[in-house]
């Protein structure tokens, strides 16, 4: 019998080049199209596991590299890992010291767990990218970059404002390697322009 991984090719490619998961080429396709990371950044990624990202950033950035998760990461060379909610303070205090000074990139490509009913998962999605966008808010450098996946759906026009709201360029890309039929997008927003009395 063909299983659902011997016939996604994305699903094959990544097992073939030692990607963790086939979400790696999304991140590759976003960086060919729309180049977000340079080779200095600082990049917090948000939803890292189980590390393909990780393992693509590491390629792009010399910089200081922290993934978190609800879930462990296995380790990977060079890449700081928390285990913990993103959207709790603890964590973001967590991650702020790690970092250990300005950063200057946030990617975030968390999900919910799917209960399969389309508006709740469509709102919870939208609900964890406004976190996201306020931890990035709350800790990007000014000129810093936030990549969000994020979900196409009647509350996605509000979180594109919001995002709107920080950065000079916002743009929304759906990867060619994004899973057919699903509603996923990701929203690419550049330069980042901190409100004058904001911190840090
Ligand atoms: C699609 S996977 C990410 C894949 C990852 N980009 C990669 O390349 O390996 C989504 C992840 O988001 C994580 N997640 C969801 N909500 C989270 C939260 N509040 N805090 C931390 N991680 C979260 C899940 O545990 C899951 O591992």
């Amino acid at each position: 019998m063909t299983s659902q991984w011997t016939r996604d090719k994305y699903s094959n490619k990544a097992k073939r080049e030692g990607f963790r998961a086939r979400a790696a080429y999304k991140l590759l396709e976003i960086q060919n199209r729309h180049p977000v990371i340079r080779e200095d950044d600082t990049v917090v990624d948000l939803g890292a596991a189980p590390g393909s990202w990780l393992q693509v950033l590491r390629t792009l950035t010399k910089g200081t590299i922290i993934g978190v998760d609800l879930n462990p990461i296995a380790s990977l060379e060079g890449v700081i890992t928390v285990v913990g909610d993103f959207t709790t303070p603890e964590v973001q205090e967590q991650v702020k010291e790690l970092a250990g000074g300005a950063i200057s990139i946030v990617t975030c490509d968390a999900s919910p767990k799917l209960s399969g009913a389309t508006s709740y998962d469509q709102a919870r999605a939208i609900g964890l990218g406004e976190e996201a966008l306020n931890f990035a808010v709350s800790v990007l450098k000014d000129g810093g970059n936030f990549i969000c996946k994020t979900f196409q759906g009647e509350d996605f026009p509000e979180l594109f404002a919001d995002v709107k709201k920080h950065f000079l360029s916002v743009k929304t890309f759906r990867p060619v390697s994004s899973r057919r039929g699903s509603r996923e997008t990701y929203i690419i927003a550049k330069n980042f322009r901190r409100e004058k009395d904001g911190a840090p």
